[in-house]
């Protein structure tokens, strides 16, 4: 009976995926944003404090300890404990299989106005942390545009913003991490202090410790972003005009403090500049997060037809500008979600918690998404950029495309699993290069249509073509890798002896087996090959 039962919701929740966003997902996210932030209010209001954060630790330490004590054979290797459904990564990784270790961190601990540095708990979110830093005039130096990711999340994975062509990736901005190692011991590491694991951290999703505190870099803002948008035709003309403005072509171009592109088709994009400014009645101010407004990615669509346009826009509201429709994310959930009564009526509710519509994914829906969709950020060297959007086109026909430039820096032999980038890519007289985040959403043409597609096939390919450019694919979302060509695109060699010395060998899972999928790619991509 019970099986039956469940048959039966099971099969109703996989056959009106688009209800289930509309009635559960939406209000269900709503209570619990609610929720968290009086949760928030009350543990900051009476539980917070930096000298209960060394308690917390001290609790970490005992738990990682008590597990060293067990018998060899009861030692199942250590993740954390927060729920994978809340976790902002495609993948299922089986932490029920694993021994869970309570990181509950959720504090910001101290703002260092004088060295413009913020000390935080890992599980403060991006949302937190703005909502901190912008009335205090300073935001991180890489803030992404998804709420709800966490900082510590962040830096074990990686983050990358419209500010990375200035200052890189997350991890660069990173000036320490405090870390629980395997036996229970507590370690910081910084370019001065144990280096090896500073550089080793970023890219190693939880293989290598328990982070318990990080401190990262601010920068001094102003109140409104002035954003100018700039319609560009032709593929040479706008991938020309992005590695301007980026800043690859030499740093005598005054670089704008964010840029990104959406590419709307191979002959069409919008390239964004957004500089620090404040209030200037000559321009409109645009409240873009309102919920009745249009989505931020089809507002900028509007400039191919209307021209150059240039606005103000609140910081905070600028940051966020992605968050209501998640890129273009939620279009292929709800697709009358951009309509203006739907806006006025709905609007509010969005964007869907990625947590939810994890919660509510079955194997059927995880293997729908998998096969139907593609969700890849990838970063590669911009000078390819022409060779991205083809091959894209050629494996996904998916648009809009996401770019965003970022300068990969070269650490020498101390640069971890993101390899330095060849000679020829750095940027005269500097010890970076340009590169940039494709980000590739949706569903992909050949499956709109219904003709020949196969996912693994595709994303094999997608990642052949980075490994052979000298890119790196972000390991929040599946990858298709062999152990041995995950081990061509990432250097591990200074992973593998971190992972001794520290302590994480036999505590920890190794990041290939962290990050692949929990599914067997291959049996569901024939299942659901479109021939
Ligand atoms: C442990 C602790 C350390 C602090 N350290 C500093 C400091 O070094 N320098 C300084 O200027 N002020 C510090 N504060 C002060 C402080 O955070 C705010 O002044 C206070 O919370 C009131 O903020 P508000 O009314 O401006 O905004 P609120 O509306 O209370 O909060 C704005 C947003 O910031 C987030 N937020 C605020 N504080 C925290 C926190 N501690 N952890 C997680 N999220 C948070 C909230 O979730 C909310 O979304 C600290 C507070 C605490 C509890
Ligand atoms: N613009 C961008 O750059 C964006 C990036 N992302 C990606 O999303 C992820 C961040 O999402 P979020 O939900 O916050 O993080 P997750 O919960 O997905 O954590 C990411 C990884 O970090 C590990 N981790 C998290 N906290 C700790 C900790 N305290 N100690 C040790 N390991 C830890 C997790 O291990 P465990 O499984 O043990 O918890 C997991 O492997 C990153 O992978 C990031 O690259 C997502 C959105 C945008
Ligand atoms: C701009 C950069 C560098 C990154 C943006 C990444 C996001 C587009 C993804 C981060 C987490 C992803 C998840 C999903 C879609 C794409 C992201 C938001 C899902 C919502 C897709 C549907 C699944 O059922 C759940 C996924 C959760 C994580």
């Amino acid at each position: 009976m019970t099986g039956t039962w469940k048959e039966s919701l099971v099969n109703f929740l996989e056959n009106n995926r688009g209800l289930v966003i509309l009635f559960f997902c939406l209000p269900a996210s709503f209570i619990f944003n609610l929720f968290l932030s009086i949760r928030n209010k009350i543990h900051r209001t009476l539980f917070s404090s930096p000298e209960l954060h060394d308690k917390r630790v001290h609790k970490i330490q005992s738990q990682v300890r008590l597990w060293n004590k067990l018998p060899n054979d009861r030692r199942k290797l250590l993740c954390t404990s927060r729920p994978n459904w809340l976790s902002l990564s495609t993948t299922f990784y089986r932490k029920d299989l694993c021994h869970r270790i309570n990181v509950d961190l959720f504090d910001i601990l101290n703002l260092d106005e004088r060295n413009l540095t913020v000390r935080v708990e890992p599980m403060v979110t991006v949302g937190d942390i703005t909502k901190f830093l912008i009335p205090r005039g300073y935001t991180l130096a890489v803030t992404l545009e998804i709420a709800d990711a966490t900082l510590g999340g962040l830096a074990m994975g990686t983050g990358m913003t419209t500010h990375s062509h200035k200052v890189g990736l997350y991890h660069e901005t990173v000036v320490s991490y405090e870390v629980v190692l395997g036996d229970g011991s507590f370690i910081q590491a910084s370019k001065d202090e144990n280096s090896d694991l500073f550089r080793a951290l970023p890219w190693s999703h939880g293989s290598l410790g328990f982070l318990v505190a990080l401190t990262l870099k601010i920068i001094k803002v102003k109140p409104f972003i002035k954003m100018t948008y700039l319609p560009v035709r032709g593929e040479k003309q706008y991938c020309e005009m992005i590695r301007l403005l980026s800043g690859d072509l030499g740093e005598d171009y005054p670089l704008s403090d964010y840029v990104e592109a959406t590419i709307f088709s191979r002959n069409e994009a919008v390239i964004m500049t957004g500089d620090y400014a404040d209030l200037d009645s000559a321009l409109p101010v645009n409240h873009l997060t309102r919920w009745y407004k249009p989505w931020f990615y089809k507002y900028t669509e509007s400039f191919l037809k209307k021209g150059k346009h240039v606005e103000l826009i609140p910081l905070q509201e600028y940051l966020l500008r992605h968050n209501r429709c998640i890129f273009w994310v939620v279009e292929s959930m709800i697709p009358f979600g951009n309509n203006f009564l739907f806006r006025l009526l709905f609007g509010w509710l969005l964007p869907p918690k990625p947590a939810f519509l994890k919660f509510t994914t079955t194997p059927g829906i995880r293997a729908f998404t998998f096969t139907k969709q593609v969700f890849q950020d990838i970063v590669l060297p911009i000078r390819k950029l022409e060779d991205q959007i083809a091959t894209s086109e050629k494996l996904f026909d998916a648009y809009p495309l996401l770019v965003y430039p970022c300068r990969v820096y070269n650490h020498g032999d101390n640069s971890g699993q993101i390899k330095p980038p060849p000679k020829e890519y750095l940027v005269e007289g500097t010890n970076y290069a340009m590169y940039n985040d494709l980000g590739i959403y949706g569903v992909p043409g050949f499956v709109k249509r219904k003709e020949k597609y196969n996912p693994v096939t595709a994303m094999r390919a997608m990642e052949k073509f980075t490994r052979d450019v000298g890119g790196f694919s972000f390991l929040y979302a599946d990858i298709f890798m062999t152990r041995k060509e995950f081990e061509e695109m990432f250097d591990l060699g200074l992973y593998e002896k971190v992972r001794k010395k520290y302590k994480a060998e036999g505590a920890f899972p190794h990041l290939y087996d962290k990050v692949k999928p929990e599914i067997d790619v291959f049996e569901i991509g024939r299942r659901y090959e479109i021939k």
